[in-house]
């Protein structure tokens, strides 16, 4: 690394002198709990993500109410973040099923769809479901606007699972109205920051201020980084943004995940050299869904993600639906730690 940009490393958050590093869980049926809640808070998590990608603020207000709860219990007040519900493109409500490899499936009719995305695939392109847990190709576009298509890779469909067009940038606007009543109840839900998916241009974000001042609202804004375009014009609205999420699971769609690492390492380059903070999200203990344990490669994953700079990390699947919820914190806060004294002790360090 370069004098400078080691000194712009060591000038970021988390520098462990200043260490403001921020570890993010998801909120999710498995830890909608107080008790649970509270042991997360008490192992370190400082910040907690609603994907409402998954339903209304108000939906949700149980589960938020068990949030405060927890707070209240712990005497420690976390970052309460809302992750809009942008225009990912996601399936709609259908009973799960298993698929199997060379299946023919309608796009539309079995796996149903709102019109605007239907339209979107055409013959030859791929589909990817779940952050690529399926792949399907369309063999052909029906008469009456179903796709045909063949399943490349099966798993369990589940409902309302991301949808990815391969090679396509998603032709809407950052936020769709569902977003603009969940911002208007950000103040009552005592929401702190907002995380805006897909963020592709600048026109993106200023149309996100624009809003935000129109409701008066002072919300820290996450801007999601979850595709190529986005990558190509982050230098041109990071500024707008309090921290760059290098969303992977999207991102590992668009770039192909063995592209993955390289395209994490060059958005945390473009971040250190304009000192903006940003975070690491997905998969970075998925094993723990189902596994008190991680593996090393995820401890690796965590440690480097925070050795090389990040001001956040966050977990999804494994506290929102995985069994072990408290110990995924506490996995991740021992991991941060450890880097944390890694970086205080090899200040010079340039590796
Ligand atoms: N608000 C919610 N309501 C219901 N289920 C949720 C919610 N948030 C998360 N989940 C469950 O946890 C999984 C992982 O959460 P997340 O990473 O936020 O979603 P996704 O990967 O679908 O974008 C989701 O796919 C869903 O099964
Ligand atoms: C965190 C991500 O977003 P979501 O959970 O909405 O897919 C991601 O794509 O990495």
């Amino acid at each position: 690394m370069a004098k400078e940009n080691q000194k712009l490393e060591n000038d970021r958050p988390n520098n462990p002198e200043t260490s403001a590093l921020e570890l993010f869980g998801t909120l999710g049926p498995a830890c909608a709990d107080i008790q649970i809640l509270e042991k997360m808070i008490q192992n370190g998590m400082n910040g907690i993500r609603l994907n409402l990608s998954h339903g209304p603020l108000a939906a949700h207000e149980d589960w938020i109410d068990k949030l405060h709860q927890a707070m209240e219990n712990t005497g420690k007040e976390i970052l309460f973040l809302m992750d809009l519900k942008g225009r990912e493109l996601r399936i709609k409500e259908l009973k799960p099923f298993e698929l199997e490899k060379g299946q023919l499936i309608l796009f539309g009719k079995d796996i149903p769809v709102e019109t605007d995305l239907l339209v979107l695939p055409q013959t030859g392109d791929k589909i990817l479901i779940d952050d690529g847990k399926i792949e399907l190709i369309v063999l052909k576009i029906l008469e009456d606007g179903n796709r045909l298509c063949e399943v490349l890779r099966p798993a369990v469909l589940k409902a309302n699972k991301s949808v990815k067009i391969t090679g396509k940038i998603s032709p809407f606007s950052p936020l769709c109205p569902e977003d603009l009543t969940n911002l208007d109840q950000a103040r009552k839900y005592r929401v702190n920051a907002i995380m805006v998916p897909f963020v592709q241009s600048r026109r993106d974000l200023e149309q996100v201020h624009h809003i935000l001042e129109e409701k008066s609202l002072d919300l820290k804004i996450y801007a999601k980084i979850e595709n190529q375009t986005g990558i190509d014009h982050l230098e041109s609205f990071m500024d707008l943004a309090d921290v760059i999420v290098i969303a992977r699971g999207d991102l590992g769609n668009d770039v192909g995940f063995y592209d993955l690492p390289a395209v994490q390492a060059r958005i945390e380059k473009i971040c250190h050299q304009h000192q903006k903070d940003y975070m690491v999200v997905t998969q970075m203990l998925t094993s723990m869904i189902d596994s008190p344990i991680c593996t090393r490669a995820e401890a690796n994953d965590v440690f480097y993600a925070i050795k090389n700079g990040a001001s956040s990390i966050m977990v999804t699947n494994e506290t929102a639906i995985g069994h072990y919820p408290e110990l995924v914190i506490d996995t991740m806060k021992k991991i941060s730690d450890s880097a944390i004294r890694y970086k205080a002790e090899n200040q010079s360090d340039n590796n």
